[in-house]
């Protein structure tokens, strides 16, 4: 049984054209699915469905399933007990989802207390060893600070810390490297690629060069629709659709080695990929 199972998704907001229009992907145990698109093709939604974390207003008809049992419609009371838990997910920009009053590994231990309801000690400790599993050079020192008084990168590492401390059985990443610098952004999806290898997880981005790193796999998504999906090295070397076409052309990324720096997709817009 795959862990993730979704099946014909369709997300609407209003009259408007479906935001996400009949959708299906899996991901099973220990795999990793990357979903690449532009902004507006639905790649947010459709984490956000995942996580039911939608606005009341969306209608969303077809099925998720986790493990076997379907999402779509599930009250929000049982929905907590999975979030955090058994789902978690990464987001963009990890100022807006941490809270700036509350000191960091505080925040990292009250998901850890949520889950585990341990003793205050041993959650300490826990959240200092976490924050060690991530990279963070200082754990005490980090844990004992506010968001605004670490890097981007911290902010990003101890997000994953929070992310990953009840072992979640799958994570989602949504644009988990894009607010980063280049430098910062590499360490990261290397420390993402490292902690997510024994789970199954969905890698959300805009850009082609960042999901080949860390995904053998990918979903591409135009309007509300994946046009294709399959290995990322096939796909790159041979894609079907004109818009994956359009998108390697653009970025010439079939023509870097894989070890190398790739220009990124957001270089062809800003024009940089073709100086
Ligand atoms: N709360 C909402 N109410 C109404 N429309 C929404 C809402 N959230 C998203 N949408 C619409 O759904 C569509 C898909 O948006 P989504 O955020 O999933 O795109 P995306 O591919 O993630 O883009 P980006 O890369 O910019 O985040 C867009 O047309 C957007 O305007």
């Amino acid at each position: 049984m795959n862990v993730l199972e979704v099946r014909d998704l369709t997300i609407r907001f209003g009259r408007r054209p479906p935001a996400v229009d009949g959708i299906s992907f899996s991901v099973g145990e220990h795999d990793r699915l990357g979903i690449i698109g532009q902004s507006g093709s639905g790649k947010s939604v459709t984490s956000l469905a995942i996580m039911g974390l939608l606005p009341e207003h969306a209608q969303v008809t077809g099925s998720i399933t986790f493990n076997g049992r379907e999402l779509v419609g599930l009250p929000e009371r049982q929905y907590r007990g999975l979030r955090g838990d058994e789902i978690s997910m990464i987001f963009q920009e990890p100022m807006t989802a941490l809270d700036p009053t509350m000191r960091v590994g505080r925040q990292i231990g009250e998901v850890v207390a949520l889950h585990h309801g341990e003793q205050k000690g041993s959650i300490h400790m826990e959240v200092l060893d976490w924050l060690g599993k991530v990279g963070i050079a200082e754990p005490e020192r980090i844990a004992d600070s506010y968001p605004h008084e670490l890097s981007g990168g911290q902010r990003q590492r101890a997000l994953i810390a929070m992310a990953l401390a009840n072992e979640p059985e799958l994570v989602l990443c949504d644009e988990p490297t894009t607010a980063l610098d280049v430098l910062v952004q590499r360490q990261i999806l290397r420390l993402l690629d490292e902690q997510l290898r024994d789970r199954a997880s969905v890698f959300v981005s805009h850009d082609l060069a960042v999901v080949r790193e860390v995904c053998p796999r990918v979903a591409v998504m135009l309007e509300g629709r994946i046009v294709e999906e399959g290995e990322v090295e096939q796909i790159i070397s041979d894609p079907q659709h004109p818009y994956t076409k359009g998108l390697i052309a653009s970025a010439r990324i079939d023509r870097v080695p894989r070890d190398q720096p790739l220009p990124s997709v957001a270089d062809f817009y800003t024009g940089e990929a073709h100086a």
